[in-house]
């Protein structure tokens, strides 16, 4: 049986800032339906890496492709590509709503433009009002629906990140890049991400990046370890967790913090 090509593909990617070679010869494939994880010490790439697959940082040398098709990522066109990303810093509106926040993701699905909104056309109308409805059961999905017509900014941490992770999924991606998704959250809150990153398998691959390793090695079915800008190892964790590369990588953190 012929192998189902991956959804996403890196090949020898070279991304330098000045003098500092960031990602060396980096190459790896997400499979379509996996969680993969990218782990490595601090500075390893794990966020160039992400910021390359967006096409906010250019690489120097090397390939993407998705689906398939050579991928010349930019920023704003991802979410019509099939890839949605959720950052570090959650960018949501503090001042809109949880919902509308949501339905700010959609955007790219709006099919209404400034001259249906300027004539408020009962078809654009109803055209948003799917959006919203869709963007409440997102909400309702992540458990976070009793939030959806509060402003942003006065939810707590935990709430706001699953609404940027709403905001994500309204695309309806693909391939889902999550950056530090546990980082911020309770023990409590880490479990619950773990189950509803389980769920999402059925409808989107997702790559993710993230220092916490019981999460990780919980929840992914594979994972890439970077360290210095380098690919150290690629398996399933159990196998990771055996590499010596690996916990030299870590042990070098380690005995760094202990310094
Ligand atoms: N815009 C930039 N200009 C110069 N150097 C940068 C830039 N962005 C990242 N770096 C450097 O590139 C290296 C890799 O950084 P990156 O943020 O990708 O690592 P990381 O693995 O995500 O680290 P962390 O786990 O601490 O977030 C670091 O040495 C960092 O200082």
């Amino acid at each position: 049986m012929a192998q189902q090509a991956p959804l996403l593909r890196a090949d020898e990617l070279n991304v330098s800032f000045g003098g500092l070679r960031v990602l060396q010869a980096v190459s790896l494939e997400v499979d379509e339906g996996e969680v993969l994880g990218v782990i490595g010490p601090n500075g390893a790439g794990k966020t160039t890496l992400f910021n390359t697959i967006c096409g906010f940082v250019r690489p120097d040398s090397g390939a993407l492709s998705f689906d398939g098709r050579r991928l010349l990522p930019r920023p704003h066109r991802l979410t019509r590509l099939g890839i949605a990303r959720t950052l570090q810093g959650l960018g949501l509106f503090p001042n809109l709503s949880a919902l509308d926040n949501v339905v700010a993701g959609a955007t790219h699905r709006s099919r209404t433009g400034p001259v249906g909104a300027l004539l408020a056309s009962p078809w654009a109308e109803r055209h948003e009002l799917r959006l919203r409805d869709q963007a409440m059961d997102m909400l309702e999905q992540l458990g976070i629906a009793d939030a959806a017509h509060r402003p942003c900014a006065s939810l707590p941490y935990g709430i706001r990140k699953r609404a940027a992770l709403a905001r994500a999924l309204i695309s309806e991606p693909r391939l889902l890049l999550l950056d530090e998704p546990a980082v911020g959250l309770s023990a409590t809150e880490i479990t619950e991400l773990a189950d509803i990153v389980r769920g999402l398998r059925q409808r989107t691959t997702v790559m993710l990046v993230e220092h916490h390793m019981e999460f990780v090695m919980n929840l992914c079915d594979r994972l890439v370890v970077l360290d210095f800008g380098e690919v150290i190892a690629t398996g399933t964790p159990a196998q990771v967790r055996e590499d010596p590369a690996v916990q030299r990588a870590y042990l070098g953190e380690a005995v760094a913090a202990d310094a």
